[in-house]
């Protein structure tokens, strides 16, 4: 059987938030981590997100991973390409998202795209080009502060136009609200005008369900996982997908509880505060990660113990690197921006490791790059998605070598999950919600 959607996604928690967004429509949905080596068994799925790690890497690296997903996907039939990126545009001058969305376009043999970064369920909205954060603009979000890819510009058309040498112009919200039609004649107008991509203003569901119908049929669509959400409904429109029950269906979780997190995002501190109140965490510092293993042996004593030992208990504990934007800063300066990172992902992904394999069987990781690192170091390779637990973070499963039971997986993007997320996770799973 040929899959219908295809997605190349630039960060991990992006892959997971497209595919939750692509169950809830009730499409069948697998999640590869990285170019597949193998051929994977597709019978019984509608759409595959291969999860990169191209939002942040140098842009050839970027443009080479995302053009073999692209062969990868195609050979597998998909009939539309998606390129996932952040709803908060998360991009440097010199890209990922023009020179990516450039490269498959011409490998796709097609002139223009789309680009919809809004995700309205979590307050991402565009209007007149303008990217909105709830009621803030991105550059007055917390974006900018980024670790390594700060917003300081709300205009995507002025943002997309540094990234390509290509036009770039705007589908606007009054255009829109005539309906699909005006909007794709309106995208025709700019394709013979050479423009190659067209931001589109979206301040609700019902844009982007007028947007979908409008670009359905695109070889090549980009965005945030809000487009994901109303394309199926067009895709059994034009009979390519039929309709699914329980397409997030996972089996019961087991073993000790454990939150990662490296996310120094807004909604993660505010997260890791709420936790710390009721639970026991551990933090670590990449200035200290930076004089050697000690501090990552007393994070990995402190888990164990309460954890896997005899005094173990069910509430789940948390390590965290996330810290407020002038201890980040203090870090990247005396380390460099790329070392702080590094140190960071390279402790809580060795972390999981030993503590999966010691037993752990339910995680949660909060940050797109550190949810990367945490997959790669864990050899995962495919997540079947389940049911949702925050708008964009959904509860997936994997099965790691050598062990009976699957792990039971949430990778949180940073900025998502309401207050109480990390505690609410694993409640959802205790009462079998999502089982
Ligand atoms: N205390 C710290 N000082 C410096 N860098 C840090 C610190 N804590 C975490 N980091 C680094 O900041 C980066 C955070 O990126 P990550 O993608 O994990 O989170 P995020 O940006 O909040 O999530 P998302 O990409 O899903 O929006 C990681 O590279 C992480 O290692
Ligand atoms: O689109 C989003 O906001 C998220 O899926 C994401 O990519 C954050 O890393």
């Amino acid at each position: 059987m040929s899959i219908v959607l295809g997605a190349i996604a630039d960060d991990f928690t992006g892959a997971t938030d497209l595919a939750n967004n692509l169950v809830r429509a009730g499409m069948r949905t697998s999640q590869v981590i990285g170019i597949p080596r193998e051929i994977h068994a597709l019978d019984d799925v509608d759409a595959v997100v291969v999860a990169l790690k191209s939002r942040s890497c140098p842009v050839a690296d970027a443009v080479n991973d995302s053009l073999e997903a692209l062969h990868w996907l195609k050979a597998q039939g998909a009939r539309q390409i998606f390129f996932k990126y952040c709803s908060t545009f998360d991009s440097t001058d010199e890209g990922n998202i023009g020179p990516v969305a450039d490269a498959l376009l011409e490998a796709l043999g097609t002139h223009q795209t789309v680009m919809v970064p809004a995700f309205p369920a979590n307050g991402r909205t565009v209007y007149m080009g303008h990217l909105f954060v709830g009621d803030r603009l991105l550059n007055d979000s917390g974006m900018q502060h980024h670790p390594l890819n700060p917003m300081t510009d709300a205009d995507l058309v002025r943002v997309l136009s540094r990234q390509t040498s290509h036009r770039v112009s705007l589908l606007p919200r009054p255009v829109l609200d005539k309906g699909a039609e005006t909007a794709k004649t309106h995208l025709d107008d700019q394709l013979a005008q050479g423009v190659r991509h067209v931001i589109c203003d979206t301040l609700d569901e019902a844009d982007l369900q007028v947007l979908a119908s409008a670009v359905a049929e695109l070889p090549l669509v980009t965005g945030g996982s809000g487009l994901g959400q109303a394309l199926p409904a067009e895709y059994r429109r034009l009979g390519w997908l039929e309709k699914v029950d329980n397409a997030g269906r996972l089996a019961p979780a087991h073993g000790p509880a454990l939150v990662l997190s490296g996310s120094c995002s807004r909604a993660t501190l505010g997260q890791v505060e709420h936790f710390l109140a009721s639970h026991d965490g551990f933090a670590l510092d990449p200035l200290a990660l930076a004089e050697g293993n000690e501090q990552a042996e007393q994070a990995l004593a402190f888990a164990r113990e309460r954890l896997l030992g005899p005094a173990g208990g069910e509430a789940p504990v948390l390590i965290y690197a996330s810290a407020a934007p002038d201890r980040v800063r203090l870090a990247q300066q005396r380390l460099g921006v790329a070392a702080a990172g590094e140190l960071v992902e390279r402790a809580l992904a060795g972390l999981a490791k030993v503590l999966v394999a010691e037993g752990v069987g339910r995680l949660v990781v909060a940050g797109g790059e550190t949810s990367g690192a945490v997959v790669s170091a864990l050899g995962i390779s495919e997540l079947r998605i389940g049911e949702q637990i925050d708008p964009g973070v959904p509860w997936t499963q994997t099965h790691i070598e050598g062990h009976e039971l699957p792990l039971s997986l949430a990778l949180k993007s940073g900025n998502f999950g309401g207050v109480d997320f990390f505690s609410r996770a694993f409640d959802a799973l205790r009462e079998e919600r999502l089982s």
